[in-house]
C-alpha cells in the first residue's frame, strides 16, 4: 500500500450497496492514479446498469424507515458522522491529496469544510417548519407541511472530493431523503472513505449507497429511473445538460451547479494588497480547478501596473509540486487532457496579442504541473475570455470606467460567483446588484461556507446548495386543505 493510514480501513476498494461492501457483479475495476507521481493508488468497482438497479431499490426500501424517523434521530447519526469526519481529517486529506493532487493543507481545509455542510444540516434538520396561511373559508384550514423528495442521486465531480458530496448528502439525509452517489472517476476513494465513516456514524443500510464505475450506465439509469425523484450534480455545463435532457421525461425536481467564468474586478479605489489576496485565494486556489475561481481578471487604469506588480510578486512565490510534501502549494492539474485545455486557451491568447508576465506553460516538473500563469493584454473576442480556464492562468483585462467593467463582466452566458474590490458605498451597492450572478465577493476572494446559499444563475445552473436553501432543495410542499 502506498498510502500510510492511521485507520487503513479507511482505503476502501469495494463499493456500498444496501449497506454491504461490494464487487462489480463481472468484476470489473477502475484504476485509480495520484496525478502528482502517476502511481496506481488503487482499483475500485467499474458497475454498470445491474448494480445501479439494486442500489436503486435497497434506497427505495430504506426511505420508508430513514423518512419515519424523528428529526432529532436524523440529527443524532449526522452530529455522529461529522465527529467522525473530523476524527479522521488527516486520514481523509492524504487520500485527498493521493488522489486529487491539491496540496495537504488545502485537503485537510476540504475535510473540514466538508464536515462543516454535515454538522450544518444535522442543525437543519430540525428546522424544516410548515406553516399556516389564513383561510379564505371559515370551515377550512389551511396547512403547509414539508415532505422529504424519496430517492435521490447525486453525481460529482473531481476538484471537491469530500465537499460537493457532503453538502448533497447531509441536506438530503437531514429531510429525510434517501441517497445514491456516483463520484467522479478520478477520485472515487474519498468518496467511498465518506461513506465507510458514514456507516459507522449509523446511517442504516440503503440510505446512502456509492457507486463507482461507467458514468454513461449508472448516470442512466439513475435519470431514467421513477423511483428517483430528484438529480443534484456538480459538473461541466455541458454535463448538466445532458442530465437535465435525461430526466426530463421522468421530471424529477433538480439542483445543477454547473461552469463559471467568475469577473474579478478591481477598482481605482479598492484596497491593493487586499485585492492582491484575494485574486491569489480565488485565483490559484486547487491551482485553478474550481467553478468559483477568479476566471477573468478587470483591472482599472488608475492601479493596472501597481496593481500587476504586486500580483506578479505574489504570483511568482507560489511553489509548485507534489501536495503530499511540505510548503508545496500548486499541486498538478488533474490529468493531461486538463493541462491540454489549459495550452489551448493560453496559446490562442497569444496568438491574439496576450502577453505572458509570468509562467505561461508546463512546469519543467512534467506530468501534469503548470507554472502558475499571468497574461497581460487579453481582449474579449479571445477564447479565454468565454470559456471556464480550471488552471493556474489570470487573464487580466484593463477597463477605464464603472459601467464598462460591469458590461465586461456579465458579457457570458454564465453567472456564478463574482469578484470586485472597491472602497466607495455608493459604488459597492451600484456593482453589487449589477452584476448577473448568483454570489458576489465583495472585497473578499473567498465566498465558500456552508451556512451560505451556494449557486449560480444563468448558464451556471439551478438550485442552491448550503445555507437554509440547501435543505429546501430535498423537501416537497404538501398543502393541506382541512375541512372542519
Ligand atoms: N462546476 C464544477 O465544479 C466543475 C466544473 N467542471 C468543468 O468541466 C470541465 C470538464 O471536467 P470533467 O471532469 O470532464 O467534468 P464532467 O462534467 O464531465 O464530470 C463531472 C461528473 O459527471 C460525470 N459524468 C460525465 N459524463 C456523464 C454522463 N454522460 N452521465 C452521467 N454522469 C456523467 C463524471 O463521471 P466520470 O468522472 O466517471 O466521467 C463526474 O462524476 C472542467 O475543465 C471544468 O471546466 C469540472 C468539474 C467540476
Ligand atoms: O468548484 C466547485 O464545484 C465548487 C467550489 C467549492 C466551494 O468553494 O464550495
Amino acid at each position: 500500500m502506498l498510502l500510510k493510514l492511521r485507520d487503513p480501513s479507511l482505503l476502501k476498494n469495494l463499493c456500498l450497496i444496501d449497506g454491504q461492501w461490494q464487487t462489480a457483479d463481472a468484476g470489473a475495476t477502475l484504476d485509480v492514479h495520484n496525478p502528482a507521481t502517476g502511481e496506481l493508488l488503487a482499483q475500485v468497482p467499474k458497475m454498470g446498469e445491474v448494480e445501479t438497479r439494486r442500489a436503486i431499490d435497497a434506497a427505495q426500501q430504506a426511505f420508508v424507515l430513514w423518512k419515519a424517523k424523528t428529526a432529532d434521530q436524523r440529527s443524532a447519526v449526522l452530529q455522529q458522522w461529522f465527529a467522525l469526519l473530523m476524527q479522521h481529517q488527516e486520514d481523509l486529506a492524504q487520500i485527498m491529496t493521493a488522489e486529487q493532487g491539491k496540496p495537504l493543507a488545502e485537503s485537510r481545509g476540504e475535510i473540514a469544510y466538508a464536515a462543516s455542510y454535515v454538522q450544518w444540516f444535522a442543525e437543519e434538520a430540525r428546522r424544516v417548519y410548515g406553516s399556516t396561511v389564513p383561510s379564505p373559508w371559515g370551515n377550512k384550514k389551511i396547512v403547509v407541511t414539508k415532505e422529504a423528495v424519496g430517492v435521490c442521486a447525486a453525481i460529482t465531480p473531481w476538484n471537491f472530493p469530500a465537499a460537493m458530496i457532503t453538502r448533497k448528502v447531509a441536506p438530503a439525509l437531514a429531510a429525510g431523503c434517501t441517497i445514491i452517489v456516483k463520484p467522479a472517476q478520478q477520485t472515487p476513494l474519498s468518496a467511498l472513505a465518506l461513506a465507510e465513516l458514514a456507516q459507522r456514524a449509523g446511517v442504516p443500510a440503503g440510505v446512502f449507497s456509492v457507486l463507482t464505475g461507467s458514468a454513461r450506465a449508472i448516470g442512466g439509469v439513475l435519470t431514467a429511473s421513477p423511483v428517483v425523484r430528484k438529480l443534484t450534480f456538480t459538473g461541466s455545463t455541458e454535463v448538466g445538460r445532458v442530465l437535465a435532457a435525461q430526466c426530463a421525461p421522468t421530471l424529477k425536481k433538480m439542483s445543477l451547479e454547473l461552469g463559471g467564468n467568475a469577473p474579478f474586478i478591481v477598482f481605482d479605489d479598492a484596497d491593493l494588497d487586499a485585492a492582491v489576496e484575494g485574486a491569489m485565494a480565488s485565483k490559484y486556489r486547487n491551482t485553478g480547478q474550481t467553478c468559483v475561481c477568479a476566471n477573468r481578471l478587470l483591472v482599472q487604469d488608475g492601479v493596472y501596473e501597481a496593481f500587476m506588480q504586486k500580483l506578479k510578486t505574489a504570483v511568482q512565490a507560489l511553489k509548485v509540486g507534489n501536495g503530499a510534501e511540505d510548503g508545496i502549494t500548486q499541486g498538478p492539474l488533474i490529468d493531461d487532457a486538463a493541462v491540454e485545455k489549459v495550452e489551448e486557451l493560453v496559446g490562442e491568447a497569444l496568438a491574439k496579442g496576450a502577453q505572458v508576465i509570468t509562467g505561461g506553460k508546463r512546469s519543467a516538473l512534467g506530468r501534469s504541473f503548470y507554472e502558475p500563469t499571468i497574461l497581460g493584454n487579453v481582449q474579449s473576442g479571445m477564447r479565454i475570455a468565454k470559456e471556464e480556464v480550471f488552471g493556474p492562468v489570470a487573464p487580466v483585462f484593463r477597463f477605464t470606467s464603472e459601467q464598462e467593467a460591469i458590461r465586461m463582466a456579465n458579457d457570458t452566458e454564465f453567472g456564478l460567483a463574482a469578484y470586485f474590490y472597491a472602497r466607495d458605498v455608493g459604488r459597492v451597492w451600484r456593482v453589487s446588484e449589477a452584476l448577473e450572478y448568483g454570489m458576489v465577493g465583495i472585497n473578499s476572494g473567498i465566498i465558500s461556507t456552508a451556512v451560505a446559499p451556494f449557486g449560480g444563475v444563468k448558464q451556471s445552473g439551478l438550485g442552491r446548495e448550503g445555507g437554509a436553501a440547501g435543505i429546501e432543495e430535498y423537501v416537497s410542499t404538501k398543502y393541506l386543505c382541512m375541512g372542519y
